[in-house]
């Protein structure tokens, strides 16, 4: 794993740290070290004739700040420093008493503070845990309706480090520079207008460090999904000597007449992700509309409700004059059902549910299964379970989990229903049976639109198809997927605007971001 992947608790970080310390590297040392990495990104951004004002709390947070504040002084800068607090941690208190001596301008109160360019919070970091309250908190109110851009240093003060939730009040960040792991509070979507754009700096923690905390107890991890990481778990390259059945044997069941375009959506999906055979179950009426936009695919016609839903499946077996293709569960590779489906007809998904091969159920089929009875039903399946509600469909099917830190409800649902459970959302969290986490860190609100789901269920279906479970944890493909269908929100959204990104554009975009990736390790060679 790499830095870029880890995600840590308050409680987490400060072991690491503290084995650090007990290692032997000085405390001041390591504030030196961070407030130098910080003070020179800071250069790329702030040009030298800025005046920027640094904020600085009680604790090594502020610590840093004050160590960032004088860096930029000795550099050309114009700075002034507002610190309110009457007691500072002991190397705090150093940082400001030498701060003091330069004769810097250091301040108290709010209303005496002069303009500037850029403001630097260095209020709280991770050690924060209770209510920000009376003068703080209006301060930190004061700073957001500002004009300037602000610069977090680890976390806007004011979040849960662990939740992201906002305690009191939190300062709205431009930037967050998060220290040396990334924080669990800023991968949840509660954080998300407060983080602005994250990066990570990174100041050289062992990997023995962090490995001897966060392996311990066997505690599940929680990991971010990176470029790296999704792109190793694509089926790429592809052996040279194989044939269309051993490239995944797809089946996508979903559609009525009156989603109809939920089917091609999730059949096109399916498309970009490279899958050899698709086979897509819809109403009879829709097949010939299924026909015209995905040529490649096998269409199968099913008898239908009064309502266009598929009344049936038409599996080997069963005699039927009408039907002219029989569906055998058993030799797909991967089974996807849901999108477009209506509720007409809920007898189908415990029939799917017997199906021996991997199975993803998204849309109408979680409400289905909400209806049925989520637990039993799943908890009876032979092989890996994928179900991927957004946040209306999980509060339906596991209406009793506690939504408040999204983290700890999926790996709740995980744990109830032995599936793994995709939440989707800004930003969507993955967790297998065991609490295993994956977090998607970055996405854009153009896909905050009817059918984009049902985009990503294909995608997913045809990637699972693709990858055998004893070569790959299911859960891994499903963060690829997340990410892969994230990745070309974002490129459509480049191209066309976040109001350009419409299901179809979106699938249309899966594939250039691919083209992007392997054309930049191409030029690398
Ligand atoms: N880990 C690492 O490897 C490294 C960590 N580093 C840095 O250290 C930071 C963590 O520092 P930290 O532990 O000193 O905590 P921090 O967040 O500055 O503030 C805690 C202080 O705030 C106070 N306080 C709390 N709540 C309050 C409230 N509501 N209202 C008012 N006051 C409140 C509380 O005082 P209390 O009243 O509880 O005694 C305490 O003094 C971390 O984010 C990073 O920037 C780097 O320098 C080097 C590498
Ligand atoms: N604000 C947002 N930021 C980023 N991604 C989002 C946002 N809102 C929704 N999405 C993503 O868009 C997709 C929407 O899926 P879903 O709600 O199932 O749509 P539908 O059922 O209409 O196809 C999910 O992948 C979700 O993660
Ligand atoms: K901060």
């Amino acid at each position: 794993m790499t830095k870029e992947q880890f995600v840590v608790t308050a409680a987490q970080m400060r072991d690491i740290e503290t084995r650090i310390f007990t290692a032997g590297m000085p405390v001041a040392a390591l504030m030196e070290k961070v407030g130098g990495l910080i003070f020179q990104r800071l250069q790329t951004i702030i040009s030298p004739d800025k005046c920027v004002g640094i904020l600085a709390g009680p604790g090594h947070n502020g610590g840093d700040a004050l160590v960032v504040g004088r860096e930029l002084y000795f550099h050309g800068y114009k700075i002034w420093i507002y610190q309110p607090f009457s007691k500072l941690k002991e190397l705090t208190s150093q940082h400001f008493q030498y701060i003091q001596s330069l004769e810097i301008p250091c301040y108290q109160q709010i209303n005496e503070l002069p303009n500037c360019d850029f403001l630097i919070d260095g209020l709280f970091g991770f050690g924060l845990e209770r209510e920000i309250t009376d003068s703080i908190a209006a301060a930190i109110n004061h700073f957001n309706q500002r004009n300037q851009p602000i610069i977090s240093i680890d976390i806007p003060s004011g979040l849960h480090t662990d939740t992201g939730e906002v305690l009191g009040t939190a300062i709205q960040a431009s930037y967050t520079f998060c220290l040396g792991l990334w924080k669990q509070g800023l991968l949840q979507e509660q954080a998300l207008p407060y983080v602005g754009k994250t990066e990570l700096i990174d100041f050289h923690i062992p990997l023995t460090d962090i490995h001897a905390v966060l392996d311990k107890d066997n505690v599940p991890q929680i990991k971010r999904i990176t470029k790296t990481t999704a792109l190793s778990t694509l089926p790429l390259p592809r052996p040279l000597i194989t044939h269309k059945y051993k490239q995944g044997n797809l089946l996508l069941i979903c559609g009525s007449r009156r989603y109809a375009g939920g089917a091609i959506l999730t059949g096109l999906g399916a498309r970009a992700s490279g899958v050899g055979m698709l086979s897509i179950a819809v109403p009879e009426s829709l097949k010939m509309s299924l026909v015209s936009h995905l040529p490649e695919a096998l269409i199968i016609g099913c008898p239908e409700t009064e309502k266009g839903a598929i009344a049936n499946l038409p599996l080997v077996g069963c005699v039927s004059d009408s039907v002219t293709h029989l569906i055998d569960l058993n030799s797909f590779t991967t089974i996807a059902c849901g999108p477009g489906l209506t509720k007409d007809n809920i007898s189908i998904i415990p029939e799917i549910i017997e199906c021996e091969c991997p199975l993803i159920l998204d849309a109408d089929a979680l409400n289905i299964l909400a209806q049925l009875g989520t637990i039993p039903l799943l908890k009876s399946r032979k092989s890996g379970t994928v179900i991927t509600p957004h946040t209306g469909e999980f509060k339906r099917l596991f209406p009793h989990i506690d939504y408040t830190n999204r983290v700890k409800a999926v790996q709740t649902a995980a744990h109830e229903s032995g599936a793994i459970v995709l939440l989707k959302g800004a930003r969507t969290a993955i967790s297998n049976p065991q609490g295993s986490v994956w977090i998607n860190p970055e996405s854009t609100p153009a896909l905050a639109r009817g059918g984009s789901g049902d985009v990503l269920t294909g995608l997913l279906g045809g990637l699972l198809a693709q990858i055998p479970p004893q070569e790959l944890a299911i859960e891994d493909v499903v963060a690829t997927a997340t990410w892969w269908h994230s990745q070309a929100g974002i490129l459509a959204a480049q191209a066309r605007t976040e109001l350009g990104v419409d299901a179809f554009t979106l699938t249309q975009h899966l594939l250039q971001v691919l083209k992007r990736q392997y054309s930049e390790r191409y030029a690398l060679k």
